[in-house]
């Protein structure tokens, strides 16, 4: 399985991406890692990406995906995956991919992006995020709200994927 932890910056895809993998005892991948240097350059000065910036992002993920694939490998991906067309290419009409959303309100949001530090990313790039966000339906993704630790995030998502995985 795939477990792709998606939402908008600062609602944790990293913390939680990477306490998940840990946990299932696999492997993870920031997506932010995958993005062209050009789309960091742009974020870092405050511009929002677009779907074009966003293309080759998505495919050098599927890529990565495929890779795992290919190894037999389980994988978790920390992946924005704001729009739903995002979502549907990065599925890519296989069935071993699951979505985890998290949802934070916009006061925690401004809350963590403002104490974060040495990270490309301009918190003034949240608005356009949630302008940008299409919030998965429940069929698409499980939604998490994540005001509480990362621990128990994470045991909320373990037990909703295994309660999946046993329907
Ligand atoms: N459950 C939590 N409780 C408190 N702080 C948290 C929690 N989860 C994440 N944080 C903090 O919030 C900030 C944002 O988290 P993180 O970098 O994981 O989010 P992100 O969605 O990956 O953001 P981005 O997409 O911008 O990289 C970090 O400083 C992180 O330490
Ligand atoms: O789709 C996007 O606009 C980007 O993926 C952003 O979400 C950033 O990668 C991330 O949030 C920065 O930390």
């Amino acid at each position: 399985m795939i477990i792709i932890v998606m939402g908008v910056s600062g609602s944790g895809k990293s913390t939680i991406g990477e306490g998940l993998a840990t946990r299932l005892g696999q492997p993870f991948i920031d997506g932010d890692s995958l993005h062209p240097a050009a789309n960091r350059e742009k974020m870092a000065h405050g511009i929002p990406l677009d779907d074009t910036d966003r293309q080759p992002w998505l495919e050098a993920i599927v890529a990565t995906m495929d890779e795992h694939r290919e190894r037999g490998e389980a994988l978790v991906l920390a992946c924005s995956a704001l729009k739903r067309r995002y979502r549907d290419f990065l599925r890519g009409g296989h069935d071993d991919v699951r979505f985890v959303y998290l949802h934070a309100s916009h006061a925690l949001l401004v809350e963590r992006l403002g104490h974060r530090s040495g990270h490309f990313f301009d918190p003034s790039l949240l608005d356009s995020q949630l302008a940008t966000l299409e919030e998965p339906s429940a069929e698409e993704a499980f939604r998490v709200e994540v005001g509480s630790t990362p621990a128990e995030t994470i045991e909320r998502i373990v037990r909703a994927l295994v309660c999946a995985v046993e329907e």
